[in-house]
């Protein structure tokens, strides 16, 4: 079990309120899509979530507040890649991802064949095993975001958080990837989160959508409730038609 719920959250930066009463609820294995203008806030309310950044209001996971929970559950509980990640200098790919295995080591810290595997079939279906021995610092901008994404996956972790997880992928990565995390949500009953700039990727793979403008909610549900020509001009000031996929999700094209 995972749900994850926020309620009535606020926050920003020295004194500046950059996102407010933001209330949302994911049921376990759930996956709700932040989207928004640049600027709205998508990145700060995730960032909230995960517990980086100071708030008011409530962030629960199965009802207990994310913050009350001791560092190594916490880790176990919630994952989270960044939209511009830190990465640490000297490490090879294969070692980078491993450290997402640190909540699940033993005293020792040694990990474990169950560990290893787990690290290996994530290179595998992101398709870094050709660049396991290679030192992050080589990679290209879609090798590297594959290999934060990796590190994420491999926490295992019950809630996901992944702030534009596509950015620098190419369409192929970018359907290998998001087709991995809705496979985590059947096989594990994985909770994620994710904001997404391209709104047709959020339209099929998440199940609701929040559309964040200027900090505040300004409307959720599925995105054929929310994804409409009309909301997309006021919000984004676009110009945009809705089509149809086979599965009869929205699609959105641009219109000169
Ligand atoms: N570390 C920071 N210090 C001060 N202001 C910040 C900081 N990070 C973000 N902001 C500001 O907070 C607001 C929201 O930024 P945020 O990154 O959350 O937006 P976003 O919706 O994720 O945008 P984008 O789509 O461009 O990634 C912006 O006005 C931004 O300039």
């Amino acid at each position: 079990m995972s749900r994850l719920e926020v309620r009535d959250l606020a926050a920003g930066y020295r004194r500046r309120a950059v996102v407010s009463g933001v209330s949302a609820t994911v049921d376990t294995g759930g996956w709700l899509g932040i989207i928004g203008p640049n600027g709205a806030g998508k990145s700060t309310l995730l960032k909230a979530i995960a517990g980086l950044l100071g708030h008011s209001g409530q962030v629960l996971v199965d009802d207990r507040p994310l913050a009350s929970l001791p560092r190594r559950e916490r880790a176990r509980t919630v994952a989270y890649a960044p939209q511009i990640p830190q990465l640490p200098m000297g490490l090879t790919v294969t070692d980078y991802v491993l450290l997402g295995r640190t909540p699940h080591l033993g005293p020792l810290g040694w990990e474990g064949r169950s560990d290893l595997d787990v690290v290996d079939d994530l290179l595998t279906r992101l398709d870094l095993t050709g660049l396991a021995g290679r030192q992050l610092h080589t990679l290209s901008g879609g090798e590297r975001q594959r290999a934060v994404l990796a590190r994420a996956l491999a926490q295992r972790a019950s809630v996901l958080l992944l702030d534009e997880p596509t950015t620098g992928l190419d369409i192929g990565h970018a359907q290998a990837l998001l087709d991995l995390v809705d496979e985590l949500r059947g096989e594990l009953g994985t909770t994620v989160v994710s904001t997404l700039h391209d709104l047709t990727l959020a339209a099929q793979y998440a199940e609701r959508v929040l559309l964040l403008d200027d900090g505040e909610v300004a409307a959720e549900g599925t995105p054929g409730e929310v994804l409409t020509p009309a909301a997309l001009a006021e919000r984004y000031t676009a110009r945009v038609t809705v089509l149809r996929a086979p599965d009869g999700s929205p699609v959105i094209a641009p219109i000169r």
